[in-house]
């Protein structure tokens, strides 16, 4: 009995760790996940069992339907919202499963029983003693598997789109495509662990694969700690083990140590939700060594002539209508190389807006975007910051379970580690790479000041910190063009100082600035044009001792500042 338990508790081990990687660290709660198991483990009972093909060339091609079905299912569910994602998800379980239990080809719901005669390697797999290796080889596989895949700049990606898709996408990350990369490499693993399942249960059912399975895996995952796999591999082992616990210890029937395992499942997940949300085991974050030196910025000699500067970004008839609401009309704008431009304007005039469309964060009605000649318009996001223009937020949006220093790495860009490709080629060269992105960061923080908060979750940090780690964060993509939402608005005094020397620091580097700002004080220090938004429209521009000395604009905005 016992080593029957434990080719089960390794089998669903192997589960939790792959859900935990899709939900603990990129965040996309999955039910369909025990579904995708199913597949593989009606693959196995169909192919090897009915049609008595080799049980190894069965796996392969489990595995690759699974990561099929990942793939369809993610292109229609990853686009939407997490609450809707957990409802497609689960009406596509419910499908799967119905068709299970609908085909006489698949049994049923009796299902496709009789999977028996399996040979791996030669091997005989008809006693649970010969099911003990290979389920431990599989747990092994996709141990190492999430494990490179998380705890890499891959995972880092993934650790961004759950904390924050949209500020993740700013950095120059394709969010979607993550999505559907791990939804998919997920899947393919659980059809694998399905695979193997059904063999070693001799058959493929319906209710081998439901919603019990899908809840039993995410008890596992909640309770050994989200984005911890050896904590899932603790807690998958430890679950399963307390029926056989029940049954050959304390003495329980086999039909009342099922049921009151569910019972113990439920109390346990409400006891570590309320007593140890982080899990048994936490989530652990990037160690980071003392800063080197401090990283020097040359300032220019003279400042250039605004007016002679190449114009880097132009936009021209940019509009945008929400509803019955122009939240853009007819901007045209000029942001020139080595300057700082600034936009004003009262609350609701648009000027997000045109931040947002400027950034491919929203898409125009009319308009075009040029960067250095190149049109902006139609680009994705993150290939509008790969070109060269990136953007912060007014509310900050850092990644607040990451720290300070793991919030500036995800911004590097190019890095070795992104890409699967590189991620499984033996050797190094990653972790090496990732040591001299770690330095990079680093010495992004020493320059605005913040290096001694490298180790620091972004959410300890007080609102004028956390806005210059976002600042060392947009610097990090070495886009050329850095728009700053409000950067100081909001922010006590001695911040605010601070804020001031780090944009002319910025300009002085010869990067171009534009920036939504309320504190005038800010702008007259900085702002070499200034352009004044009013109900979508900019309706004034120039230095902005030119603008406060209009009468009119004095009266209906620079009055009440
Ligand atoms: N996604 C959206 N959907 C609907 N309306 C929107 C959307 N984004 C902006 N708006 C509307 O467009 C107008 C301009 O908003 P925007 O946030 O750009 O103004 P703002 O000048 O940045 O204001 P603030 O200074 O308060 O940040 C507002 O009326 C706002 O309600």
């Amino acid at each position: 009995m016992w080593v029957n338990y434990l080719d089960q508790a390794l089998l669903l081990a192997a589960l939790a760790v792959t859900v935990n990687l899709l939900v603990g660290y990129a965040g996309q709660v999955s039910v369909a996940h025990a579904a995708f198991a199913g597949v593989g483990g009606y693959t196995i009972a169909y192919l090897s069992g009915v049609h008595d093909w080799p049980y190894l060339a069965s796996l392969a091609v489990a595995v690759l339907i699974a990561t099929a079905f990942g793939v369809v299912i993610g292109l229609i569910a990853l686009g939407l919202e997490q609450e809707y994602l957990i409802l497609m998800t689960l009406a596509f379980s419910l499908g799967i499963i119905g068709v299970f239990a609908t085909f006489d080809s698949l049994g049923g719901v009796m299902g496709l029983t009789g999977v028996d005669g399996l040979r791996l390697f030669g091997l005989e797999l008809e006693e649970p003693s010969d099911w003990l290796i290979p389920s431990a080889v599989v747990l092994a596989l996709v141990f190492a598997i999430c494990r490179r895949l998380g705890e890499s700049p891959y995972g880092r990606i993934l650790k961004g789109i759950r904390e924050d898709a949209v500020a993740t996408r700013a950095l120059g990350k394709n969010t979607f495509g993550h999505k559907i990369g791990i939804f998919a490499i997920t899947s393919g693993l659980t059809g694998l662990i399905g695979g193997v399942y059904s063999g070693w249960l001799g058959q493929a059912t319906p209710s081998a694969f439901g919603f019990p399975l899908a809840m039993a895996v995410f008890a596992m995952v909640i309770v050994g700690g989200n984005a911890n796999l050896p904590g899932s591999i603790v807690a998958g082992v430890g679950l399963t083990m307390i029926e056989p616990v029940l049954r050959g210890v304390l003495g329980f029937q086999s039909t009342q140590a099922a049921l009151l395992q569910v019972v113990l499942y439920g109390a346990l997940l409400v006891l570590v939700m309320i007593v140890r949300p982080q899990g048994l085991f936490p989530e652990r974050s990037k160690r980071v060594a003392a800063p080197t030196a401090r990283a020097t910025v040359a300032p220019r000699p003279e400042r250039p002539d605004e007016h002679a500067a190449d114009v880097v970004l132009r936009a021209e008839g940019l509009s945008k209508r929400f509803g019955g609401i122009v939240a853009a009309r007819d901007i045209s704008l000029e942001l020139r190389r080595g300057t700082v431009t600034a936009l004003v304007g009262p609350n609701g005039a648009g000027k997000t807006t045109v931040f947002n469309l400027l950034t491919g964060t929203i898409a125009p009605d009319a308009g075009s975007v040029t960067l250095n000649g190149a049109e902006l318009v139609g680009m994705r996001p993150d290939l509008v910051v790969r070109a060269g223009l990136v953007r912060t937020f007014q509310d900050v949006r850092l990644l607040n379970r990451l720290t300070c220093l793991e919030n500036v790495m995800l911004a590097v860009p190019d890095q070795q580690g992104e890409r699967l490709g590189r991620l499984f080629v033996p050797g190094r060269a990653i972790s090496r790479a990732d040591r001299g992105v770690a330095a990079q960061a680093l010495e992004w923080l020493d320059f605005v000041g913040m290096a001694d908060q490298a180790a620091t979750p972004s959410d300890a940090l007080s609102y004028g910190q956390s806005k210059l780690v976002s600042l060392a964060r947009a610097l990090a993509t070495r886009a050329d063009v850095l728009l700053l939402d409000e950067p100081a608005s909001g922010v006590d005094a001695a911040w605010v100082e601070t804020m001031l020397s780090m944009v002319a620091a910025v300009r002085d580097e010869g990067r171009t600035v534009c920036l939504v700002e309320h504190n005038l004080d800010v702008v007259r220090e900085l702002s070499d044009h200034t352009y004044f938004m009013e109900l979508g429209e900019i309706t004034a521009s120039g230095t902005l001792a030119e603008l406060t000395g209009s009468a009119r604009l004095a009266e209906a905005y620079f009055g009440a500042q």
